[in-house]
């Protein structure tokens, strides 16, 4: 992305946003609630056109192109605990869930479509093992918890072999167990696999140690690098034109202290702000995870 910019409604969300992603590379992008997180990663699926001046190439081509080569983990709401679905049902819609229906021919008992079959059903107890998911794939989703529906979804996304990931939030709602399992699981799908992850997120520190890269998201403005290059007091200061600290923990967490409001009141997908949790920075390290924009320094020093 090249000088990218995105309005929504008579709202510019993010302008300036300069950042280049690699294969194999790990970058998420972060920001407060509203600033334009998740429609960045419309923009880049070619669903929401950018403002005219923005040069956007997604796998070498204009955005809405790469098809197949990208997986996209939307955010979700959870599953109904009585949907009767399994794990490998789920994986597989990631490889024909976008066409209804069996074609006649498919059912006939051609050498042909047994072998297609058989190597669909390959492919999805191989990406079922690349997740750690072996073990209760063959259950109903509704029965699984958190953790494991998050890593059946990402093995949905991963099924048809991406070059590109996008993850919206894939560790919310996740306890820290879970959320430093599933960030681990997307680092190393990312490095060894050689697939380029861009990921939503509101807290960096699960993922922080797995990352290239961040993008800082404000409105109006964006800022990119090496996560310890942005995520410093005197960068997001400038980014957010008002004071932000960045603490470090002993165990190198950041906590990132002050910071805007957020844009514009946003309850198109979320609960009520209060529903969110905010943790404060004197909780216990491991205690709750640590989002972005503690507000007020009063509170920073307990
Ligand atoms: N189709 C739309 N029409 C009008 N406004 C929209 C539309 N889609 C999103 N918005 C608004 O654009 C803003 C950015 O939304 P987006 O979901 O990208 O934010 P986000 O940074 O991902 O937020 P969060 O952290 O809360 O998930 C929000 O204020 C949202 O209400």
């Amino acid at each position: 992305m090249r000088d990218a910019a995105v309005r929504v409604g008579d709202r510019t969300l993010w302008s300036g946003v300069d950042v280049r992603i690699e294969r194999g590379e790990f970058v998420a992008v972060l920001g407060p609630n509203g600033v334009g997180k998740s429609t960045l990663l419309k923009v880049l699926l070619g669903r929401l056109r950018p403002e005219p001046g923005s040069e956007i190439e997604v796998l070498g081509a204009r955005p809405g192109r790469a098809g197949d080569r990208i997986g996209y983990l939307p955010q979700r709401r959870g599953f109904d605990p009585s949907l009767r679905i399994r794990g490998t049902d789920l994986v597989r819609l990631g490889l024909d869930g976008d066409r209804w229906g069996t074609p006649l021919p498919a059912l006939l008992p051609l050498p042909g479509n047994r072998r297609r079959a058989r190597a669909a059903a390959d492919r999805v107890a191989e990406v079922i093992e690349t997740v750690g998911a072996s073990g209760y794939a063959h259950r109903s989703i509704g029965a699984c918890s958190g953790g494991e529906q998050q890593r059946l979804l990402i093995a949905q996304a991963l099924v048809r072999r991406p070059d590109l990931l996008l993850l919206d939030e894939p560790l919310d709602s996740l306890d820290l167990p879970n959320q430093s399992a599933v960030a681990a699981l997307v680092g190393r799908i990312c490095h060894e696999h050689d697939v380029a992850v861009v990921m939503v997120a509101h807290d960096v520190n699960p993922i922080l140690h797995h990352l290239d890269r961040v993008v800082y998201l404000a409105e109006g403005g964006a800022v990119s690098g090496r996560p310890h290059d942005v995520i410093t007091g005197p960068t997001l200061s400038r980014l957010y034109r008002t004071p932000v600290e960045v603490l470090r923990t002993s165990g190198g967490r950041l906590v990132v202290v002050g910071g805007p409001e957020a844009p514009a009141l946003h309850a198109d997908r979320h609960p009520p702000h209060r529903a969110r949790p905010r943790t404060e920075p004197d909780v216990p390290e491991g205690a709750r995870p640590v989002r972005h924009f503690v507000r007020g320094a009063r509170r920073a020093r307990g």
